[in-house]
């Protein structure tokens, strides 16, 4: 039986949780207070001296954006749903509209005015921020601007009116008769922009105020009452109001009525559609929920033509994912199915629970299985195959896409018949039969070329942007890289048949456009498509698998857990998969039985896994397939905490060898008495350099895998030297140009490498060498072409520039393949080798299981998502114990507090068993005999446990390891 969180209420408080400015951006920092960029000095107020509203436009605010120069890096951070630009279009239609402030939080412009039938309020919203940090002195010195949207609204006297239309010009007539016949001021709001709202909103308030008023003159205003309103704004607390806005259901609802908005007018103009379009890209800048997008996209298919919906459904990713799964559900009824066949059902091994049996034999076109850690999804996906095989379905028409090379060698060493592969990979194949003499190349290399052969194109410059914003995995970058590809879709062609490059980026964008038309290889043609860790797939690579299967009316089999999404830098999205949950096109199956490993470290990651956004809708709680209870006892024994204060991760990393022997070692020692293996897990790989240092001290004999995965960066030093340099190549004799060449590269690293010139110098000496040694027969053979006569001088240097090139790009891919393949036998080792201690880094050990886990956790009292969701990966690996190593700066940590809430709710339970045993009917009592009777009980025990009081606790919080064993807090499993 699992330990219940209900019972353990401070764990269980943990999911709900505010959203703070982080969610804009982490630079905005402080709460209001003294500390931080979002301090207490920070208010909206008038323009700083020598501002105005001219030397601070808006238009930034439009994007998030970053720019550096001398120093000083500049950030604009948007905060509101819609666009300064999108408001305006909203206004000009003549149908938003602005919930009035309760009168707590507005400023009374008009207060006590007795001659007035009207009233004028006023209230302020965070549009965005502009940070400023100058970095050229001693010191970083950070300024923020804040952009606030002005509201003045003008009410009837005395009116309760909640919702108020935006106007953009007072109305007319000014008065209108109410039921009773009396002519009452039409209300409305008004809005505008400013970073100095004390300076500007005074001319907002008198352009209406003049209007109604009955003398003809604007209202009085107090602009010291004005100022002292503003000054107890609560600027932190409207940013997490805004922040709220774009992570919940309201951003939807937000941007849903902009789009309603603009088509309930008689037209929509082309300029008011460009800028719908860059709203919805705007979106893209923070993760808005997929739900969100599910009502926008909706709104969109409602109220727009067909034609324009379309294009505008490819403005955000999210949003064509909606429209790719509208088009995939409407085909439902003719996808691929497996035939029934009942004995295949009842061939499948006992072993299987009846939810595992469930998913293996779905005879559903679309079925997605959500499962928890160590809950058999690698398991289930393999008695798929065999399952389809035995319903008669040949092999050859099942493709099961992994996320990595070693997974989906892992498949085909199973089943050697069915097709096993990576997204790229399938990617790959497809866009090479279409366009065979297109090298796949680096985005960095495809730059350079483009930058020589192309220096002077102004469609290529666009493009080339585009690659960079991609390269650099900026928000919306795919998504504007997909648009401009459709847009110049023959003009990028052209220039990527010329140059005879392309890249893994573009593979996929080029591949979905031209779906309908490119051929693909026979070994892709099968009816059934399983896609395994789904969660990690970017959102373009989802879309374009669901615009496969509806090409070839596949059935679709995917499997994923949100929780375990490790891959958020490149685009994967943890919610991804609840909104496949909630879209109703795909059958939906649970797995909750954990098979890999005890209930007491299930406990342990429970607790974890309860903090994660991600499961916040499939609610997973992970429950061993046992029925052996865990008592506080066999808890502490199997899952193992030690926390130790550190200061920063420095004196951590002083501090690791001492609790490496104090704390790790007789926990190791354990484990290898036992016969059994231990891995070691940690985010970074010096740590684990660090640790494994230690072990080989400890254990000279033993062997230790390392199965991390090893990653090299590509070179560019070729393409960049050409770039810069090929003039001086160009005046020499083509016989002297290959020493040109090398010399050139060499005497100009500074230039060509940067900053990592003097780290890479003789690594780029071998390569240029090697470069010379593999090509200079060949170059030798143009130079006597070109000495006989039979090569122009011009065409010598041409082919030599395309033969330096694309040796960069073939020693780019080599390597990466032998990369890879090392990287396979790496990850075999666990399998096969025969290492007692292992060692990975937390993503490298993602799918995979071990007997004994330490884990190197770093805590701290706000961890990000994506780190919560990586130590959950880590506290799931262990079948049989693990040992938590964890460091933070604070002294009472939440980790520790949540271990030691586990261990009491365990004893607990266990005292009921008991007082069960002893003939109480707990059932029968009040609350309060229970409790009486827990606590005799505890006295009792208290009393029996007197004599050997001196026991060592359980776990304990150090600042500093000792070299005493016995201070080893973290109690030895027997
Ligand atoms: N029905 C079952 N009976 C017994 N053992 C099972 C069963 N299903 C799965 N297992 C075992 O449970 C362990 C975990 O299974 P598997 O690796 O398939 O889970 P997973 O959900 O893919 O895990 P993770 O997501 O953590 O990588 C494996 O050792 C597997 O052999």
């Amino acid at each position: 039986m699992p330990i219940m969180l209900d019972d353990i209420s401070s764990i269980s408080n943990k999911v709900i949780r505010a959203v703070t400015p982080h969610f804009f951006s982490t630079m905005l920092t402080g709460r209001g207070g003294t500390q931080g960029v979002i301090n207490q000095n920070l208010k909206p107020g008038r323009y700083d001296l020598g501002q105005s509203a001219h030397t601070m436009p808006l238009k930034p605010l439009n994007d998030k954006s970053k720019s550096s120069s001398n120093g000083v890096t500049i950030r604009t951070i948007p905060m509101g749903p819609l666009t300064p630009y999108s408001q305006r279009d909203s206004i000009a239609s003549g149908n938003a509209i602005l919930n009035v402030p309760s009168s707590a939080e507005r400023f009374h412009v008009t207060p006590g005015r007795a001659n007035l039938d009207f009233d004028v309020y006023v209230d302020l919203t965070p549009q965005g921020t502009v940070l400023k940090e100058d970095g050229s002195g001693d010191k970083m010195i950070r300024h923020l601007d804040v952009l606030y949207r002005m509201e003045v609204f003008l009410l009837a006297s005395g009116s309760s009116t909640e919702r108020v239309r935006i106007a953009d010009t007072v109305p007319r007539p000014l008065r209108l008769p109410d039921a009773a016949g009396k002519l009452v001021p039409q209300e409305f709001a008004f809005v505008g922009y400013s970073f100095a709202p004390l300076d500007d909103i005074e001319a907002m308030i008198d352009m209406i105020s003049v209007q109604f008023s009955p003398t003809g003159q604007g209202v009085h205003v107090d602009v010291a009452g004005l100022a002292t309103w503003m000054s107890d704004y609560d600027l932190y607390d409207r940013i997490c109001r805004q922040a709220e806005i774009w992570s919940s259901a309201a951003i939807g609802e937000a941007v849903a009525e902009h789009v309603e908005n603009l088509f309930a007018q008689s037209s929509v103009s082309d300029p008011e559609l460009n800028r719908l379009a860059a709203q919805l890209r705007y979106l893209e800048n923070y993760t808005v929920p997929l739900e969100a997008y599910r009502v926008i996209y909706d709104a969109i298919r409602r109220v727009a033509p067909a034609q324009v919906a379309d294009v505008l459904a490819k403005q955000n990713m999210n949003l064509l994912m909606n429209g790719t799964m509208a088009a995939l559900e409407d085909l439902k009824p003719q996808l691929a199915v497996p035939p029934f066949n009942p004995q295949a059902i009842a061939a499948l091994p006992s072993k299987f629970s009846a939810q595992q049996r469930e998913a293996i034999t779905t005879a559903e076109p679309l079925s997605l299985t959500t499962a928890g850690a160590g809950t058999g999804k690698s398991t289930t996906i393999l008695a798929r195959i065999d399952y389809l095989t035995a319903c008669g379905i040949d092999p050859k028409e099942i493709t099961v896409l992994s996320f990595t090379n070693a997974a989906a060698d892992n498949i085909l060493a199973k089943n050697p018949k069915v097709g096993s592969m990576t997204i790229s990979r399938m990617v790959l194949d497809i866009y090479k039969l279409n366009h065979p003499t297109h090298q796949v190349s680096t985005i960095d290399t495809m730059v350079n070329t483009l930058d020589i052969f192309y220096p002077n194109d102004d469609m290529v410059r666009a493009f080339r942007r585009r690659l960079i914003e991609v390269d650099k995995n900026q928000d919306g970058a795919t998504t504007a890289l997909n648009a401009f590809v459709e847009q110049h879709f023959d003009a990028v062609m052209t220039v990527l048949n010329s140059i005879e490059q392309t890249c893994l980026e573009l593979q996929i964008i080029i591949a979905y456009q031209q779906i309908d038309q490119m051929a693909e290889p026979p070994h892709l043609a099968g009816k059934f498509l399983i896609v395994d860790e789904v969660q990690d797939n970017s959102i373009f690579e989802f879309v374009y698998l669901l615009r496969y299967v509806t090409k070839h009316k596949q059935n679709m089999f995917i499997v994923g857990d949100a929780s375990q999404t490790l891959y958020e830098f490149r685009s994967a999205n943890p919610k991804a998969l609840n909104a496949l949950e909630g879209s109703g096109v795909f059958k939906t199956y649970k797995l909750t039985t954990n098979y890999r490993s005890n209930q007491e470290i299930l406990d342990f990651a429970n607790v974890h896994l309860a903090d994660i956004e991600a499961n916040a809708l499939s609610q997973i709680r992970l429950q061993a397939n046992s029925l052996s209870q865990p008592t506080a006892k066999s808890f502490q024994e199997k899952v193992q905490l030690k926390y130790c204060t550190a200061q920063s991760q420095k004196s951590f990393k002083e501090d690791l060898p001492g609790y490496m022997l104090n704390v790790v070692k007789p926990y190791v020692d354990a484990c290898l008495a036992r016969g059994e293996k231990v891995a070691f897990l940690s985010y970074k790989k010096t740590d684990l350099q660090l640790m494994q240092a230690s072990l080989e001290k400890f254990y000279p004999g033993q062997q230790i895998a390392d199965i991390t995965s090893k990653r090299r960066r590509p070179t560019t030093i070729f393409s960049q030297y050409v770039k810069l340099f090929w003039n001086d190549v160009k005046q020499v004799q083509p016989g002297d140009a290959s020493l040109v060449i090398y010399k050139g590269i060499t005497d100009n690293l500074d230039q060509i490498a940067g900053r990592s010139a003097a780290t890479v110098r003789t690594f780029i000496q071998k390569i240029v060498s090697d470069w010379w040694i593999a090509q200079g027969p060949t170059v030798d053979s143009w130079v006597r072409l070109f000495n006989q006569g039979s090569l122009k001088r011009e065409e010598f240097f041409d082919r030599l520039m395309r033969n330096i090139l694309d040796y960069e790009i073939d020693q780019n891919g080599l390597k990466q393949m032998v990369l890879n393949q090392q990287n396979r036998q790496r990850k075999e080792q666990n399998n096969q080798g025969n290492a007692n201690l292992i060692m990975s880094t937390i993503h490298g050990a993602k799918g995979l299981e071990f007997d004994n886990v330490v884990v190197l956790h770093q805590y701290d009292t706000v961890l990000p998502e994506d780190q919560k969701r990586m130590f959950y990966v880590a506290f799931t690996r262990a079948m049989k114990s693990e040992l938590v190593l964890s460091f933070g700066k604070q002294k009472n940590a939440a980790i520790e507090t949540d271990y030691q809430l586990i261990v009491n709710a365990l004893e607990r339970r266990e005292r009921i068993d008991l007082l069960r045993k002893q003939g109480l009917n707990l059932d029968a009592m009040s609350a309060e005999e229970v409790e009486a009777a827990l606590s005799t009980l505890m006295t009792e025990e208290a009393q029996d446990a007197a004599p050997t009081a001196a026991v060592a606790p359980i776990n304990g919080t150090s600042s500093a390891p000792t070299n005493d064993a016995a201070s080893a807090a973290v109690p030895v499993p027997a």
